[in-house]
C-alpha cells in the first residue's frame, strides 16, 4: 500500500508528562504545512458524544467535562476495542488530512502500536516521554483510582522497543528533546 506520509511519529507517556506541550511544538518546528497532530480520542470522543448526547466541544476541552467523563469513556471505548482493537485508531487516520509527518500525541496501548506498524511500516518512529511525579502534579496531575492503574495509562509502562526516550521535567529538557526527534525528522522529510 502507498501512503502519503513520510513519518508516523507515536507519541506516548503518562498523564501530564508534556505530550501535548512536545507534539505542538515539534509541529511549529516543521511547519503545519507538512504536518499535522492526530488524536485516536478525536474519533473516540466523538462517536461518545454522538451515543450519549454530549456536547463534543466540552468534551474535547482540558476542562472539568473531560475528568467527568473520561472512566465512563475509557469502560465505553474498551467494549468497542475487544471486538475490534485497531477500531480508533484507524478512525483516526482515515479522518486526517493529507501531510508527510502525522504526530499521533496519545499512544496508549501496544494494540495501538502494532496497528500502527502493521499499517505503515517502517515509516513508524515511536517517542516515550516521562517526567518525573513531582513534575507531574506540578503542572496538575492528581492520581486517579480507575484512570491512573488501568491500561489505557499503564499499557505502555513495560514497553520497551522505543525508537526514542526523553525526558520533559524542564524547558530544558523539553528543548533537548524536540532537537533530538527534529534531528531525525529533518533527514527523513528531506
Ligand atoms: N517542558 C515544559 N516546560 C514548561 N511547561 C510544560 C512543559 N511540559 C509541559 N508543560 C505544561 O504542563 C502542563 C501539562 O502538559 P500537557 O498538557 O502537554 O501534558 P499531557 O501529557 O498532554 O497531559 P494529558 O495526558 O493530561 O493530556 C501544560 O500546562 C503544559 O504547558
Amino acid at each position: 500500500m502507498m501512503h502519503d506520509n513520510k513519518i508516523v511519529l507515536l507519541v506516548s507517556g503518562k498523564r501530564k508528562c508534556g505530550k501535548d506541550y512536545i507534539c505542538e511544538k515539534l509541529k511549529l518546528l516543521i511547519g503545519e504545512e507538512k504536518c499535522c497532530i492526530i488524536r485516536i480520542s478525536g474519533p473516540l470522543k466523538a462517536l461518545y458524544a454522538q451515543n450519549h448526547g454530549l456536547d463534543l466541544k466540552e468534551l474535547m476541552s482540558d476542562g472539568p467535562y473531560k475528568e467527568i467523563y473520561r472512566q465512563d469513556m475509557i469502560t465505553w471505548s474498551d467494549k468497542i476495542r475487544t471486538e475490534n482493537p485497531a477500531y480508533f485508531c484507524k478512525a483516526a487516520c482515515d479522518n486526517a488530512p493529507k501531510k508527510l509527518v502525522w504526530i499521533v500525541s496519545d499512544i496508549r496501548r501496544k494494540s495501538d502500536i502494532n496497528w500502527f506498524k502493521d499499517t505503515y511500516r517502517d515509516l513508524v518512529k515511536t517517542v516515550r516521554i516521562s517526567a518525573s511525579e513531582d513534575v507531574r502534579i506540578q503542572r496538575g496531575w492528581v492520581y486517579k483510582q480507575g484512570v491512573d492503574d488501568i491500561e489505557s495509562e499503564c499499557g505502555l509502562d513495560d514497553y520497551t522497543e522505543w525508537d526514542y526516550q526523553v525526558s520533559n521535567n524542564s524547558e530544558e529538557d523539553s528543548k533537548i528533546a524536540i532537537d533530538s526527534i527534529m534531528n531525525i525528522i529533518k533527514e527523513l522529510i528531506q
